[in-house]
C-alpha cells in the first residue's frame, strides 16, 4: 500500500505501510506483570520481531476469556505462537498479566491477557477491566473466547465484562476520533467445545441480544445516547468443536480460521484497515506504555492526547536522528567555509543533506498525529536552516573575497603594457567578478525563497568594493600615466631649455617658454587621449591638467635651477667674460703688449657679462604672450598640498643673490685682468744685452783669480760636482726646502734677539710712535697673500686694477 506523504514523497509499505520480515523470532514477552509493571524492553523485543520498522504494515490482535479456556492454546494454534498453556493436570492459572508474541510468518502482534473470574484474583476485577481497556485501545481485534455453554448465562460469558469495554470504549472512541481512525473494534466470539447440537446461528443470535441488552443498558452521555453498538464494534462469531472429542476437525476449523487473520485475499479476512489504531510500529512501545499509565492511575483515557503525546515523542525522537545525521554531514564543509575557503558545490551538497534529513523525518513521522508531525517539521526545517543558513552566508562572504581577489587580478592584468582601455579593461573584470559571484551565490542557495536565502545584499556591497577597488586603480593609473608624462616632459624640455641658457639673449626666456609651451601642449594632448579611457569626470580632468601644468612648470624650474647653480652660472659668466676679454672678434685668443688697452676691453668684457645677471635673474620673456602662468593656489592632488606661489617661481636669483654673484664674478674678473697685466710686466722685465758685456768686463779679474788659484778653482770644481751629484740624485728640491728651513729659523731666532735687544731699552725710556723696526715690520708682512703683493707691486709701479 502507499500513502501520500506531506512532502509530496511516497512510502512504500507492506500491508498498512512498512515492510515486516518473515520467518522472524517468535519469542514472547510479557509486557504487564502480575504486579501490573509495565515492561521496559518492548522496543527491543517489537526490534527483535523486526516489525519496529513496519510502520502501520502489522496488526494486533488479543485475546479476552475466562480463566483456562484455552486461550492460550487458541493463539498458539491460530498464530503459530509460544504461549504457555495449563498444564492439564493441574488446572491452574498458566497466563499471569499481559503476554505479547508475534505470530509466525505474520506481522501480528498477539496479546494474550490475563483470563477473567480467576480464582486467583477472587473478586477483584480491577485488573480485568484495566486489562480490557488496555486491550480496546490498542487492539484491531479483540478475540472473546467463550465455552459454547457459557452462551447465554451473564458471568460465564463475561457479559459484565462486556458492559464494561462498552462503557469504556464509548469514552475513547465515542466521539470520532481526531486523528482520522474510526476506532472501530473486531469483537470476534470464539465458540469453544461446539458440539454443534446448537447451531452457531442460534448461539450467534443469542450473543447478539445479549449484546444489544446490555448496550442498551448502558448509561450513555447525552450527546452519544443515540448511537448503537454497530457504531463502534463490528462482530463476527465462529465456532470451534471440541479440541480433545473431535480432535482433527478441531484442528482443521482452527486452521481455516488462520487463514481468515492470514491471507488478506480470503473474503473474510479479519484485518480490515478500519480497525487499525494507526500507532506506527515504532510507536507501539512508547504509546502502550503511555495507555497502562494512564489505565494505573486510573486517569481518564484520551487517546487523542495520547496519540498526541506519543506523536510528539515519537517525532522529536525521528527529528534528533535526522539532525544528527544531518549535523555529521554539515559538519565536514564547516571548518572549510570558516576558514575563509569557497566550497565548491556547497549548495547542492546542503540541499541534499536538507532533503536526506527531511526525507527521513517524513518516512518515520508522517504515520503520526497530523499536527505535531507538521509542527514538528517546521522545528525541524529550523533547526536545519540554522545550521545551513550561516553555512551559506560564509559562503557568501568567501565568494565575496575571493571575487575581489579576481577582480584585482583581473584588473592587474588588463592593465600590463600600454594599450588598454582602461574602461574596457574595469568594465570586464567587474562583469566576471559580479558574474562569477551571482553564479556561486545562485549555487549556494538551497531554497528559491529569497527572504531566506538572499544574496543581492552581499552583491550590493561587493559591488561597492569593486568601485573602491576601480576607483583606486583608475586614481593609480592616472598617476602612473602623470608620472610618465612628467617623465617625457623632462626629456624633451632638457635640450632646448639647456641650450637656450648655455647661448645667453635677450629673448633667451622666450626660446625656453615656446619649447616649454610645445612640450606641454603634446602632454596635455597625451593625458586627454588616456584620460577619455579611464572614466574620468571633467573636474577630475580639469584639476588632473592643472596638476599636469604645474608639474611640467615645476620640471622646468628644476632645470633652470640646474643650469643656474652658482657654480655653473659663475661657469657662465667667466666663458662669456672670457669669451670677450680673452679672445678678439675673430675667436683669437688675445697677447697683451704694454700699449694695448687692457683697461678698456676689461671693462667692456666686465659690463658686457655683468648684463647676463639680471637677465637670468627672472623668468621674464620680451614677447607678453608667451608668459606663462599658472593659479597660485592650484595643489597637485598626486603630489601632495604644499603651498604653491607661482610668482615667486618666476624669479631664478633674488636681488641678494645676484648681488652675490656679481661680486663673486667681480673677483674672477680681476684675477683675469691680473693676468692680463701681469703678461705684460714680465715681457717688460726683461734684462738690456749690455748688461751682459759690462758683466764679462767688471768680472774678468775675478774669473781669472778663480781659475788661476789652485785653491779656488779646486774649489769651484768641487762646488760643481757637488751640484751635478745633486741634481742628479734629485735632492734640489730638498736641499732647497732645508735651506728655506733654515732660513726661517735664523730669521725667527734674529727676530727674537732683536726684540729682546729693542725691548730692554724700551723699559727705561717712553715709548716714540712708530719706531718699528723695519726688521720686524718685515716679518710681519712676511705672510701677507700673494695677490697683495701684486697690488703692492702694481701701485709701486703707478698702475692699479680699476674696480
Ligand atoms: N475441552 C477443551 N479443552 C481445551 C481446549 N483447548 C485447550 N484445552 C485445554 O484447556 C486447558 C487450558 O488451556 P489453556 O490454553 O492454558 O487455557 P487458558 O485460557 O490460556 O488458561 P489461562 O491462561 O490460565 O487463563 C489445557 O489443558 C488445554 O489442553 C478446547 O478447545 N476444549
Amino acid at each position: 500500500m502507499s500513502s501520500p506523504q506531506p512532502n509530496g514523497t511516497t512510502v512504500t509499505v507492506n500491508g498498512h505501510g512498512g515492510s515486516t520480515s518473515l520467518g522472524a523470532s517468535t519469542e514472547r514477552i510479557q509486557i504487564v506483570d502480575e504486579e501490573k509493571k509495565f515492561t521496559s524492553n518492548l522496543k527491543e523485543q517489537i526490534e527483535k520481531w523486526g516489525l519496529l520498522d513496519s510502520g502501520f504494515g502489522y496488526n494486533i490482535v488479543s485475546v479476552f476469556g475466562s480463566q483456562s479456556t484455552g486461550k492460550s492454546t487458541l493463539l498458539n494454534r491460530l498464530f503459530g505462537t509460544t504461549f504457555d498453556v495449563m498444564d492439564e493436570t493441574k488446572r491452574q492459572q498458566t497466563t499471569k498479566g499481559i503476554w505479547m508474541c508475534r505470530g509466525k510468518d505474520m506481522s501480528v502482534m498477539v496479546m494474550d491477557v490475563e483470563g477473567t473470574d480467576g480464582r486467583e484474583r477472587g473478586e477483584d476485577q480491577d485488573f480485568e477491566r484495566k486489562s480490557a481497556l488496555f486491550s480496546l485501545a490498542s487492539s484491531e481485534i479483540l478475540i472473546v473466547n467463550l465455552w459454547e455453554h457459557q452462551v447465554g448465562l451473564y458471568q460465564g460469558a463475561n457479559m459484565g465484562l462486556l458492559k464494561t469495554v462498552f462503557e469504556v470504549n464509548l469514552g475513547l472512541f465515542g466521539k470520532k476520533a481526531s486523528d482520522g481512525t474510526s476506532g472501530r473494534t473486531l469483537l470476534l466470539f470464539v465458540i469453544r467445545d461446539h458440539i454443534g447440537q446448537t447451531p452457531l446461528a442460534n448461539l450467534q443470535a443469542t450473543l447478539t441480544a445479549d449484546l444489544s441488552r446490555i448496550w442498551d443498558s448502558l448509561s450513555k452521555p447525552s450527546e452519544l445516547k443515540d448511537r448503537q453498538l454497530s457504531d463502534y464494534f463490528d462482530l463476527a462469531f465462529t465456532a470451534l468443536p471440541h479440541k480433545i472429542l473431535s480432535a482433527d476437525k478441531f484442528e482443521s476449523e482452527v486452521a481455516e480460521l488462520r487463514k481468515r487473520f492470514a491471507d488478506k485475499s480470503n473474503p473474510d479476512y479479519l484485518f480490515k484497515p478500519v480497525y487499525h489504531k494507526r500507532i506506527p510500529a515504532d510507536g507501539v512501545p512508547f504509546y502502550m506504555e503511555g495507555i497502562w499509565e494512564q489505565v494505573q492511575t486510573n486517569k481518564d483515557l484520551d487517546l487523542p492526547t495520547q496519540q498526541e503525546l506519543l506523536a510528539q515523542f515519537r517525532c522529536d525522537e525521528i527529528s534528533a536522528v535526522a539532525l544528527s545525521e544531518f549535523n555529521e554531514q554539515a559538519k565536514s564543509q564547516k571548518r572549510p567555509v570558516e576558514a575563509g575557503k569557497v566550497v565548491e558545490g556547497l549548495g547542492a551538497m546542503m540541499k541534499d543533506w536538507k532533503t536526506t534529513a527531511l526525507t527521513r523525518y517524513d518516512r518515520d513521522a508522517s504515520r503520526y498525529h497530523k499536527g505535531v508531525y507538521t509542527r514538528k517539521r517546521g522545528d525541524l526545517i529550523s533547526a536545519l536552516d540554522a545550521t545551513l543558513i550561516p553555512l551559506f552566508l560564509g559562503q557568501l562572504k568567501n565568494l565575496h573575497k575571493s571575487c575581489l581577489v579576481t577582480f584585482k587580478k583581473e584588473m592587474l592584468d588588463g592593465l600590463r603594457g600600454e594599450e588598454y582601455s582602461f574602461a574596457d579593461v574595469v568594465g570586464k573584470a567587474r562583469r566576471k567578478c559580479e558574474g562569477t559571484f551571482a553564479d556561486g551565490a545562485k549555487e549556494a542557495m538551497v531554497e528559491e525563497d529569497t527572504t531566506k536565502w538572499g544574496w543581492e545584499d552581499e552583491l550590493a556591497l561587493l559591488k561597492e568594493e569593486i568601485g573602491v577597488v576601480a576607483d583606486q586603480c583608475r586614481k593609480d593609473e592616472t598617476k602612473k600615466m602623470l608620472n610618465q608624462i612628467e617623465r617625457n616632459i623632462k626629456k624633451h624640455l632638457s635640450e632646448p631649455v639647456e641650450l637656450h641658457l648655455n647661448k645667453a639673449s635677450k629673448d633667451m626666456w622666450d626660446e625656453i617658454l615656446r619649447s616649454f609651451r610645445e612640450v606641454l601642449g603634446k602632454a596635455e594632448a597625451a593625458y586627454s587621449t588616456k584620460a577619455k579611457s579611464f572614466d574620468c569626470t571633467e573636474e577630475e580632468n580639469i584639476s588632473s591638467l592643472a596638476a599636469l601644468s604645474k608639474r611640467a612648470w615645476l620640471v622646468l624650474r628644476a632645470k633652470i635651477d640646474e643650469q643656474t647653480a652658482e657654480p655653473v652660472f659663475l661657469g657662465k659668466l667667466r666663458n662669456h667674460f672670457e669669451e670677450r676679454f680673452r679672445y678678439d672678434e675673430q675667436g683669437v685668443p688675445r697677447v697683451w703688449k704694454p700699449d694695448d688697452d687692457i683697461d678698456g676691453a676689461f671693462k667692456k668684457a666686465k659690463d658686457q657679462t655683468l648684463e647676463l645677471v639680471p637677465l637670468y635673474s627672472k623668468i621674464a620673456p620680451t614677447d607678453p604672450s608667451l608668459e606663462f602662468e599658472l593659479p597660485s593656489e592650484s595643489s597637485d592632488v598626486l603630489a601632495g598640498t604644499d603651498e604653491f606661489d607661482f610668482a615667486s617661481t618666476l624669479v631664478v636669483f633674488s636681488e641678494t643673490k645676484s648681488l652675490e654673484l656679481t661680486n663673486k664674478f667681480r673677483k674672477d674678473a680681476d684675477a683675469y685682468y691680473v693676468e692680463a697685466k701681469r703678461s705684460t710686466v714680465s715681457s717688460v722685465a726683461q734684462i738690456p744685452y749690455w748688461m751682459y758685456g759690462v758683466l764679462v768686463v767688471l768680472g774678468w779679474n775675478e774669473a781669472m783669480a778663480v781659475l788661476f788659484n789652485p785653491m779656488y778653482f779646486m774649489f769651484l770644481l768641487f762646488a760643481l760636482a757637488a751640484s751635478y751629484i745633486t741634481i742628479q740624485l734629485g735632492l734640489v728640491g730638498p736641499l732647497f726646502q732645508v735651506l728655506r728651513s733654515v732660513g726661517a729659523e735664523v730669521q725667527r731666532q734674529a727676530t727674537a734677539r732683536l726684540r729682546e735687544a729693542f725691548a730692554e731699552p724700551a723699559l727705561a725710556q717712553p715709548v716714540r710712535a712708530n719706531t718699528t723696526s723695519p726688521a720686524v715690520s718685515r716679518a710681519g708682512s712676511y705672510m701677507e697673500d700673494t695677490d697683495d703683493e701684486v697690488r703692492h707691486e702694481l701701485r709701486r709701479r703707478g698702475t692699479s686694477p680699476p674696480l
